[in-house]
């Protein structure tokens, strides 16, 4: 992932799957054909939800040593679990800008540890909240649902959020999440997302390796398109 930068990348969520087989359905992503793994920790303070910390993700590390993991931490004071989570081998530490007064002192903290810093928004937050940290960090994320659970319907007002953040700053990482699948990844790839993090759509896919490689195929078209229009 690290020269990946604006290049097609599918991540499932395994949030949706069944988490009372949590490594086997991660591995299950993999072997379909997934760039790495979207991981979605949650505290019942920052979203009504309650998922899982870094000690699982200790205990996933050592049986994909190789994976990408990022982590989509859904968590009020993000701060505080950015030692605890590189420790157990995140790779990416995604926090929500609304979730700490200090996004730069949040950003910094988690590029000292050497995980990549992604910084992420809710739909009722402004893009342009973002603008002083997009230079900063790995990747953007823009939530196409309200964070707390999967499965849930796809708000397609969000896409210029998405256009907006690849208009005003080039060939970023920007990460599109919730309610994507086959249906509605044509409007996330032609705004100009290029890492899609699908959960639902892929885990309860009857052909998990046909449902990445279609939404993968459809960002890949988009961004050649958009070359070609420059
Ligand atoms: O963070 C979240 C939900 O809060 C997402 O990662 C969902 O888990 C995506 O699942 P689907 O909407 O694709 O089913």
């Amino acid at each position: 992932m690290a020269d990946s930068c604006g290049k097609a990348k599918i991540g499932p969520s395994i949030l949706n799957a069944d988490l009372s087989q949590l490594a086997s359905e991660c591995q299950r992503m993999m072997d379909s054909g997934a760039d790495y793994l979207h991981l979605d920790v949650m505290d019942g303070q920052f979203v009504p939800n309650l998922t899982f910390g870094h000690p699982v993700v200790k205990c996933l590390r050592p049986k994909m040593p190789n994976v990408f993991f990022d982590m989509h931490m859904m968590v009020a004071a993000p701060e505080q679990w950015i030692e605890g989570m590189h420790a157990a081998g995140a790779n990416q530490y995604t926090f929500h800008q609304e979730a700490t007064e200090d996004p730069k002192s949040c950003i910094r903290k988690i590029k000292e540890t050497g995980m990549k810093a992604g910084i992420g928004i809710k739909p009722n937050t402004p893009v342009e909240v973002l603008d002083p940290y997009v230079d900063l960090v790995d990747m953007v994320l823009i939530m196409t649902v309200e964070p707390g659970f999967g499965g849930q319907k796809f708000m397609a007002d969000m896409m210029p959020k998405i256009q907006y953040l690849r208009e005003h700053f080039g060939h970023i990482d920007i990460e599109v999440d919730g309610g994507v699948g086959p249906a509605t990844i044509q409007q996330c790839a032609d705004a100009g997302a290029n890492m899609i993090v699908s959960g639902s759509a892929v885990t309860g896919s009857e052909n998990p390796r046909e449902t990445i490689n279609y939404m993968r195929n459809v960002v890949e078209e988009a961004i050649q398109k958009s070359q070609l229009e420059r």
